[in-house]
């Protein structure tokens, strides 16, 4: 790009707008950074499609029939790139993703002919698609490194972000307390999104990917709409809430009368998920609400299991869970909490973070650095 004759460059600030997008399996995460700093001669270069799309998507809480803004976990006054702004928070099923690019068009997006930073499996999968339909350009960055730069980023702009469950041995009881995570390495990290990824993180860029199941968010939720009628994973939550899994289950109890002392297990645990519903009596007795509570303890103890075993394997007592599997989620929380600290003999801690499902959208947001320079003259007019 020349620069006009006469302007000398003073700020290098990068054209607008700024997203982070993380094209899940189940959900697309798209993190929004509204500048609140806009100079006015910014505010009268802004193209009016660009002011549309601003207001567009922080004045409104829902898009469509299947969008959502976090209004809770909106972040203000963050510094990127010397920018200063608020982090909008939004997500919107993958499975609509025509729909989105319907809606990015209409918008005028496709005029902007800008580039969106894009992590996940949908950035490959789709990348042709945002070419096509909204002109824009993917640069496509890994939703591990993403995830993880995410994390530390908002941990250390956000004090209350980290927290754990205190006394979660009992549900009823147990509450949320902050947890300093400022020092942070070594830890586990738990991301329990449709599947589930398990890395081993000791410093900002030494991680490794240490194990992983498919028996994640992606199969409560399939199974819980296969087993109880519900069709969305607010409705599953609730449906889990209200159910009683040790109905479904076949208990240590079950098949010992007691405890089984002397491999210490006791009575109340599950020895077989599931392990009831072979019988015809049984399966009559059960609710939905047990089915679906007992789908969600199966999954969240599994996670849980292997999640033990990484720490111990990796010699690691901070297990950090996230992924959206634990929106609006707080049985599966407590219950990894509890399991952590009970099978460790209380060596390991389970930690939970705020921003849960939206770290590999801004992780990916921070990660660009390229292309979007515009020049920005004496007057701090941009240029491009
Ligand atoms: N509104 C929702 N719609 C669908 N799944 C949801 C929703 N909220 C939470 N979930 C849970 O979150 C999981 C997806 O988590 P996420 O971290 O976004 O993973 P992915 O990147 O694979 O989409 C789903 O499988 C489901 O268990
Ligand atoms: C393939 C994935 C990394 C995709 O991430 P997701 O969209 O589930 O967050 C994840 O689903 C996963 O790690 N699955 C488990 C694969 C396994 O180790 O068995």
């Amino acid at each position: 790009m020349e620069k006009a004759a006469g302007a000398t460059t003073k700020v290098v600030r990068k054209a607008m707008p700024w997203f982070g997008m993380d094209i899940g399996g189940t959900l697309t995460k798209l993190v929004y950074f509204e500048p609140k700093d806009i100079t006015p001669g910014e505010l009268d270069q802004e193209a009016k499609i660009l002011r549309n799309i601003r207001r567009y998507l922080t004045k409104h809480s829902a898009y469509g029939r299947t969008g959502h803004r976090d209004i809770h976990l909106q972040m203000d006054d963050v510094e990127i790139r010397g920018r200063r702004g608020s982090l909008h928070f939004i997500r919107f099923p993958t499975a609509e993703m025509d729909k989105f690019l319907a809606l990015a068009k209409k918008k005028g997006m496709a005029q902007l002919v800008t580039t969106v930073c894009a992590t996940g499996g949908g950035a490959f999968k789709f990348e042709d698609n945002f070419k096509e339909e909204v002109n824009m350009k993917l640069a496509k960055f890994d939703e591990l490194d993403a995830l993880i730069k995410g994390i530390l980023f908002t941990e250390t702009h956000n004090p209350c972000e980290c927290y754990y469950w205190e006394d979660a041995s009992d549900i009823s009881v147990s509450s949320k307390k902050k947890f300093d995570f400022s020092q942070p390495y070594p830890f586990i990290l738990v991301n329990v999104g449709s599947g589930v990824s398990v890395l081993a993180v000791r410093g900002p860029d030494n991680y490794k990917r240490i194990s992983g199941t498919s028996l994640g968010g992606g199969t409560f939720l399939g199974l819980c709409c296969l087993l109880t009628g519900c069709t969305t994973f607010e409705e599953a939550i609730q449906l889990a809430t209200k159910g009683d899994h040790t109905k479904v289950d076949k208990l240590v109890k079950d098949i010992y009368g007691g405890d089984y002392e002397r491999f210490g297990l006791p009575g109340d645990l599950v020895a077989a998920s599931f392990g009831q519903m072979n019988l015809v009596d049984r399966q009559a007795s059960v609710s939905r609400e047990d089915l679906a509570n007992a789908t969600l303890v199966t999954i969240t103890n599994n996670i849980g299991s292997i999640a033990r075993m990484c720490a111990s394997n990796e010699k690691i007592d901070r297990v950090v869970f996230v992924g959206n599997f634990l929106r609006v989620n707080p049985i599966s929380m407590k219950l990894l909490a509890f399991a952590m600290d009970y099978w460790s003999k209380g060596t390991l801690k389970a930690l939970f973070l705020e921003h849960e499902g939206y770290f590999g959208a801004i992780g990916c947001l921070l990660q660009f650095n390229g292309e979007l320079n515009a020049h920005v003259d004496n007057e701090g007019d941009l240029l491009t």
